[in-house]
């Protein structure tokens, strides 16, 4: 079993490189079965869900090299094989494979996908979405099996602005005959990023950043090359991770108009921010004001970066309340973090915090991808050598971090230990 060792308490210094954005890279693998001849990703996260994605499209039959960073996949070989279990429990994002799979092949079988567990996660939107196309869909003993004579365009209304909802419907509805509508689109910058490279493979995609695209089915798309945005998590975790420890850190590689609702929320808690084209700095921060926050839709705050957050609220005083609005139980982070000597508690959708409160290193379970990264956060303010355990989870979603965070001047190891302590058996 794997694990990290950190000892804390040491200010970090530096710039930090941010990897190509996991919410993308998991949806444009996928997006590269509609093609008839070969699609080159350049600046891919090299990070678990992302080698998931290569061997699942090799077990369809797809051709794929993955280098420094840069993907390329042969998808003209590929057969609708059934994947009704194994690899696709390992993600959340092995759903685009039901979208990219029903688009190519008018059929698929899908297992349900893995994931963060955060509360339940349904993919009802999704299968509307698909019925409304014309495809028929059930469910039998836990996988989606999908089919479809021929896929015509629709007019589909999401009831929540669902990221996986809006790509899944994009991808399924690219070949389909005539125009397809979502209405209540999620605007998430991935989303954009999956309309650019499907566009540039011959889609005529309108309107992704909006709650309202319009898709213009066409018979054939063709390969191409893409490079992927950077990842506006992983950003905003080194960004929580300056103002948390840091010396003076730059956050490289980022868009800052994507860290808004991040760098607003940091400013308010006192930290600055200072931006530039491609780059975010966070001079030392001397005192960290309390503040609350609500998870939102994007271009509110991100659901995905309320647990980092929650360590820096930990070092601030007064009380601290996140709301999350997205996902019913993204809270298990708390109990870990209180056992390093932080005071939150939980009620509902909201965690209480009340701060400031010194960190100790303790021996802590990532039970989940950000609350292992507000983990990797706290081992390093904390005294003493923090212990983290099941970072397969933390692996899924930051690419090279040990070695980033070293570049910091971090005391961060990764380590092969046998100790009982996860709590899954991984
Ligand atoms: C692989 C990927 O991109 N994962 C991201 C994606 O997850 P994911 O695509 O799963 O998240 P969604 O945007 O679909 O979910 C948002 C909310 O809608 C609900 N919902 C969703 C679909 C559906 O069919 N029915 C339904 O009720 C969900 O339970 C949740 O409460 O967006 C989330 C919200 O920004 C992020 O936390 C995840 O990191
Ligand atoms: C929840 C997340 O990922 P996934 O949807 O892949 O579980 C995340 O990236 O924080």
């Amino acid at each position: 079993m794997d694990v990290y060792k950190i000892n804390g308490h040491k200010r970090l210094q530096g710039t930090i490189k941010v990897s190509g954005a996991k919410n993308s890279a998991v949806a444009l693998i996928p997006a590269s079965i509609l093609a008839s001849s070969p699609v080159t990703i350049e600046g891919l996260p090299e990070i678990l869900d992302v080698w998931t994605l290569k061997s699942l499209l090799e077990e369809i039959g797809g051709q794929v090299t993955f280098e420094d960073g840069k993907m390329s996949i042969d998808p003209t070989a590929m057969i609708d094989m059934p994947l009704p279990n194994g690899n696709v429990k390992k993600l959340r994002a092995s759903y685009y494979l039901m979208g990219a799979m029903l688009g190519r092949f008018k059929q698929a079988v899908i297992g349900l996908p893995g994931g963060c567990y955060l509360g339940p996660r349904p993919i009802d939107q999704h299968i509307k979405g698909f019925e409304a196309l014309g495809a028929k869909v059930t469910n039998e003993h836990g996988a989606i099996y999908l089919r479809a004579d021929e896929l015509k365009g629709a007019k589909i209304y999401l009831d929540v602005s669902s990221v996986g909802a809006t790509i899944n419907i994009m991808l399924a509805a690219v070949l389909a005959t005539g125009q397809t509508i979502i209405e209540n689109a999620a605007k998430e910058p991935e989303i954009i990023d999956v309309a650019t490279l499907l566009t540039s493979m011959g889609a005529v995609i309108k309107g992704a950043g909006t709650n309202v695209i319009r898709i213009d089915g066409v018979d054939k798309l063709h390969g191409t090359q893409h490079t992927i945005i950077p990842d506006r998590i992983e950003a905003g975790t080194y960004m929580i991770m300056a103002a948390a420890i840091g010396d003076g850190i730059t956050v490289d590689n980022v868009i800052p108009l994507h860290l808004e609702p991040i760098t607003a929320k940091l400013r308010e808690m006192g930290v600055e921010v200072q931006e530039f084209e491609e780059k975010i700095h966070i001079p030392k921060v001397e005192k960290l004001k309390a503040v609350d926050i609500k998870t939102l839709v994007y271009p509110g705050f991100p659901t995905d970066l309320q647990q980092p957050f929650s360590v820096l609220q930990t070092q601030a005083e007064g009380m601290s309340v996140v709301t999350d609005t997205i996902y019913s139980a993204r809270f298990k982070h708390i109990a870990e973090l209180n056992s390093m000597g932080a005071k939150g508690k939980v009620e509902g959708r909201t965690s209480i915090i009340n701060g400031a409160t010194p960190l100790t290193a303790a021996s802590v379970v990532a039970t989940d991808l950000r609350a292992g990264a507000a983990l990797v956060i706290a081992g390093l303010v904390a005294q003493g050598e923090t212990e983290i355990h099941d970072v397969y989870h933390i692996e899924r979603g930051y690419s090279d971090l040990i070695d980033k965070l070293k570049l910091l001047g971090a005391n961060i190891e990764r380590k092969t230990i046998s100790n009982p302590l996860s709590r899954d058996g991984k």
